[in-house]
């Protein structure tokens, strides 16, 4: 059988507000928009003869050794079998085809963009097709949120409002053509440091409209909305101050900020050309830079259903 492809594509919150907290576990509650950027991590799976529906994973791409060590079992693309192999149980487990997978990891680590959260929804996405399983959405939503709260969003790929901690999605405003740019500056920063480091202030949710025609307008709302974990990370991590001082410089961008709890930032333009065109001006010697245009519509129709056909 020939592999199966999927891409994971990197999240970034437009905006993430701390609205409040969990009184069970100190979780933080959130309101955050967001989108789907064109760059993305590469899984490849490979169905084998045995059976018991066993993942095996093989990491290569620019970013590998930054999920370095032999034991693989940790990894959410492996997680996220053993919580599909919990779902169907184990008898009917032991008939599952056994898997090769292959992570083209090209997203830096733990950098705010989600690039593990979207290979874990990547794997189900991939492992439903090859076990051929028809989990019914509601069930698969509860089982993402199992392995990360921004597992649910990563499954459709579809640019969407979180609230809760991440597994509360409404449609995203239709948004406007434009370009995006990422800057990582090759730290990583840990989202629990950011969260406990944080003012401990909330800011209400956001007023979105059910449209952004321009990017001007999208640009004018985003503008009055924040990301309450960026202080706290800049705190942490002094150099995503450089990144964000870089981005605002480089010529066309017309606002820049940090994604999720960091160190990743964005930057929106006019389009991906004009996105492309400012790459040079911001890359600096140990950077990981991107630029182009954002997923627009999801990849990924097939979990947009009601259930996910065999
Ligand atoms: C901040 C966000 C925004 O999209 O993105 P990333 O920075 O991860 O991309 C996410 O909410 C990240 O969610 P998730 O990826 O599940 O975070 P984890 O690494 O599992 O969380 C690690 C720890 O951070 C704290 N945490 C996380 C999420 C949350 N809503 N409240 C919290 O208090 C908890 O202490 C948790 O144990
Ligand atoms: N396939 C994976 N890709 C990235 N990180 C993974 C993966 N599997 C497990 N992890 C772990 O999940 C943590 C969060 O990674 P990641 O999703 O890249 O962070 P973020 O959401 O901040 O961008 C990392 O500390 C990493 O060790």
């Amino acid at each position: 059988m020939s592999p199966l492809h999927e891409l994971a594509h990197a999240k970034i919150n437009l905006y993430l507000h701390v609205t409040g907290r969990r009184p069970a576990d100190g979780y933080h509650l959130l309101d955050s928009l967001a989108v789907f950027a064109g760059a993305a991590d590469r899984l490849e799976l490979t169905a084998g003869s045995g059976r018991g529906g066993r993942v095996t994973l093989d990491i290569r791409g620019r970013f590998a050794a930054g999920l370095g060590g032999d034991d693989r079992a940790d990894n959410l693309i492996v997680r996220a079998g053993a919580v599909l192999r919990e779902l169907v149980g184990a008898d009917a487990a032991r008939h599952l085809p056994d898997v090769a997978v292959v992570l083209h990891k090209e997203l830096p680590v733990a950098s705010g963009i989600g690039g593990g959260s979207a290979d874990a929804a990547a794997a189900l996405r991939l492992l439903l097709r090859v076990w051929k399983l028809d989990v019914p959405r509601a069930a698969l939503m509860a089982l993402a949120t199992r392995l990360g709260a921004d597992v649910p969003v990563c499954l459709d790929q579809r640019a969407a409002r979180m609230e809760g901690i991440g597994e509360e999605l409404t449609p995203a405003p239709i948004l406007p053509p434009c370009g995006m740019m990422l800057v990582n500056c090759g730290e990583s920063v840990s989202t629990p440091q950011v969260f406990r480091t944080r003012a401990p202030v909330f800011t209400p949710r956001a007023v979105l409209p059910p449209q952004w025609h321009a990017l001007a307008d999208m640009v004018r709302d985003l503008s009055a909305q924040t990301n309450d974990l960026q202080d706290a990370a800049c705190a942490l991590c002094p150099e995503i101050t450089t990144v964000l001082s870089a981005l605002r410089a480089a010529p066309g961008c017309r606002l820049a900020r940090m994604s999720g709890s960091g160190a990743t930032c964005f930057a929106l333009f006019d389009s991906p050309a004009a996105a492309r065109a400012a790459q040079d001006a911001v890359q600096r010697a140990g950077w990981w830079v991107w630029a182009g245009d954002l997923c627009r519509n999801g990849g990924n129709p097939a979990v947009g259903a009601d259930s996910i056909p065999a």
